[in-house]
């Protein structure tokens, strides 16, 4: 075989340095737009945070000793439809009917209204269809019902409990396949820090 000629040479060092020019540029490309997709979802984490935040300053409204609960729901163009909290039905009397009973057939349990059936029932827009919903404690199987029925299309939320209600609700929604989120608050900046 006869030794490559001197063009054949400046071909081949010259394709070399094109491919490693490539590579360079590749991977310039790749890491902008990985750059871009940290960016992204990062704006989106602070979206999410910001409705929970929103969602635990209307729970600070519930009466409830024990658990205050707060909902937030935003619709596709991230436009709050509608909030609520846990309370009592309007015109029934806190006096009346005590949040600290412990008596099971007198239990707050018995008549409180869940926070995110307030917002379903709060909505002012025709339908639920397609939007997220912001809640502070996971929705409970009761809950969870109405969420599905109402095709909403997320559900992100802050604390959660290893108790009957709310494992029925997981097996529920993700039979569904209704998707839910835990999100991480930043440190300090929990609620009044906006
Ligand atoms: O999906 C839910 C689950 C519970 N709540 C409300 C109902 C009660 O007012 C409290 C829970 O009281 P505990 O004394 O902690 O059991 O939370 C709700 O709004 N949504
Ligand atoms: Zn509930």
């Amino acid at each position: 075989m006869s030794p490559p000629t001197h063009t054949e040479e400046t071909y081949s060092t010259n394709s070399v340095n094109l491919e490693s020019q490539l590579n360079a540029l590749n991977i310039n490309l790749n890491l902008k737009n990985l750059q871009e997709t940290v960016k992204l979802k990062e704006e989106e984490l602070q979206k999410h945070q910001r409705f929970l935040r929103m969602a635990k300053v209307t729970s600070l409204r519930s009466k409830d000793p024990n658990t205050q609960v707060g909902c937030v729901i935003v619709d596709k163009d991230n436009c709050i439809v509608s909030v609520g909290y846990n309370g009592f039905p309007i015109g029934v009397d806190d006096d009346v009917f005590r949040w600290d009973k412990e008596d099971p057939e007198d239990n707050k349990h018995l008549y409180v209204v869940h926070a995110e059936m307030n917002a379903i029932i709060n909505k002012r827009c025709a339908t639920l269809h397609d939007c997220i919903v912001y809640v502070t404690l996971f929705p409970c199987n009761k809950c969870a019902q109405m969420l599905i029925q109402s095709r909403v299309k997320k559900v992100y939320y802050l604390e959660d409990r290893d108790e009957l209600a709310f494992r029925a609700s997981k097996k529920m929604l993700d039979h569904a396949k209704l998707p839910y989120e835990q999100v991480e608050m930043p440190r300090g900046k929990y609620v009044f820090e906006c």
